[in-house]
């Protein structure tokens, strides 16, 4: 559903919210199913002896049965938008409203105008688009004679949304494939460890769910003990199933194989493929993301690829990206804890490097705190509107 993110231009001009539309948006479209068919996926047998389905992902274990059900509704899009527009606007103000000091002086000196890029370089904006922004900016302010500090915040806001490049296509692409809808969207996660890719799939799920998508998880993270168990978790508080492997260090192209056919089987609509973090230098590593995809492609093709990225990590997470993009085939970007860091320019910086847009971001570590990217609410979260 490539209406995904687009919905964003037609909802969030009346929301006023960072992006936080785009769910609304999503679940104003007639679905083809309600929810996943979770007893059904359990009855599904997989290749693998150990593998397997939680059939019934949001009964707990016997002897822990609670009186109400366990699964949770996903926050409302109405509820959530304040809290998440005003993270963005904590941790991108220190960035906006050092511009803004700067730029409303009477008089800019060669001094001013070095510690705007110095500025704009810490927020990893990057060199090329740091010295594209001062060029444009001094233009600007010289030929108009501009003063007032109400014009410069304009001018910056101008010129920082069309570094960010609102005219990049950043739906999701969640529809489900073949040429009769037979076939599941696959969403495949990457990156290095601890960027948060299985909360971001724990996030999505839930956007899914409440849109109304039947949705199996992947757990393809065989390196990490936990991992698996935090991904079911995830599922179960909204009732989707995850296929695993109840083996430490199992082959995860197997565990995503075993996923892709059960989800097939299973006719849900969109499979969320959970991978190890792995740091782009380990070549057998990386080889290993290529296995997986090529075993999933055999039951369905990959719809997304997304790349996690913390974006507290800087210049480091540029390298990690183009090595991914090269190995991975990335579509997507996943920006996540920029609650809490001053660095928003990195989704310029990784635009630019990749050629792939930042499609979400990660506000902070709760079920419901990741939202669509969008360019002009994010200029305005960082300029601390
Ligand atoms: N503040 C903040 N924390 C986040 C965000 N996204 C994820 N985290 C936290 O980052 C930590 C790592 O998240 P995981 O989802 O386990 O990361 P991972 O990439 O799956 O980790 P590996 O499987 O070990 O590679 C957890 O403590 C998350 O709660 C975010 O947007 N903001």
């Amino acid at each position: 559903m490539n209406e995904f993110l687009d919905l964003l231009v037609y909802i969030v001009p009346a929301l006023a919210v960072i992006g936080l539309g785009g769910w609304a948006g999503v679940a104003a479209q007639k679905k083809r199913s309600a929810r996943p068919t979770q007893g059904d996926a359990g009855k599904e047998a997989t290749d693998s002896s150990d593998i397997s389905i939680d059939d019934d992902p949001a009964v707990p274990a016997a002897g822990d049965v609670p009186a109400t059900p366990a699964v949770e509704v996903p926050e409302a899009v109405t509820s959530r938008f304040t809290r998440l527009r005003s993270r963005l606007a904590a941790s991108g103000s220190p960035l906006g409203a050092r511009l803004l000091s700067v730029l409303s002086k009477d008089h800019l000196s060669e001094g001013d105008w070095d510690e705007l890029e110095e500025t704009l370089l810490m927020a990893d904006l990057g060199a090329g688009p740091t010295s594209e922004l001062i060029e444009a900016l001094r233009t600007q302010v010289r030929v108009h004679a501009i003063k007032d500090a109400a014009q410069v915040k304009e001018l910056l806001r101008t010129e920082l949304v069309k570094l960010v490049d609102p005219s990049l296509d950043r739906s999701l692409k969640i529809d489900r494939q073949g040429e009769g809808g037979e076939l599941p969207a696959v969403v495949m996660v990457v990156g290095v460890n601890g960027t948060g890719k299985t909360t971001t799939l724990g996030k999505l799920t839930r956007v899914l769910v409440a849109d109304g998508r039947s949705v199996l998880l992947g757990a393809a993270d065989t390196f990490r003990a936990a991992a698996a168990d935090q991904l079911e978790t995830w599922g179960a508080r909204v009732g989707v199933a995850t296929v695993r492997s109840d083996r430490d260090g199992a082959d995860p192209a197997s565990v995503a194989f075993d996923a892709a056919k059960s989800a097939k089987e299973q006719d849900v609509d969109v499979l969320l493929v959970d991978t190890a973090g792995r740091l782009q230098n380990k070549t057998g590593l990386m080889d290993e993301l290529g296995k997986i995809a090529r075993v999933v492609t055999k039951e369905a093709p990959i719809s997304e690829v997304l790349l996690v990225l913390d974006a507290t990590t800087g210049q480091n997470g540029l390298n990690q990206a183009r090595v991914f993009a090269q190995v991975a085939g990335v579509t997507g970007i996943v920006l996540t804890k920029l609650d809490g860091t001053a660095k928003g320019g990195i989704v310029v910086a990784v635009q630019r490097e990749l050629g792939v847009p930042v499609k979400l971001i990660g506000l902070g570590e709760g079920p419901d705190d990741l939202a669509p990217f969008d360019a002009e609410q994010f200029v305005a979260g960082i300029l601390g509107d």
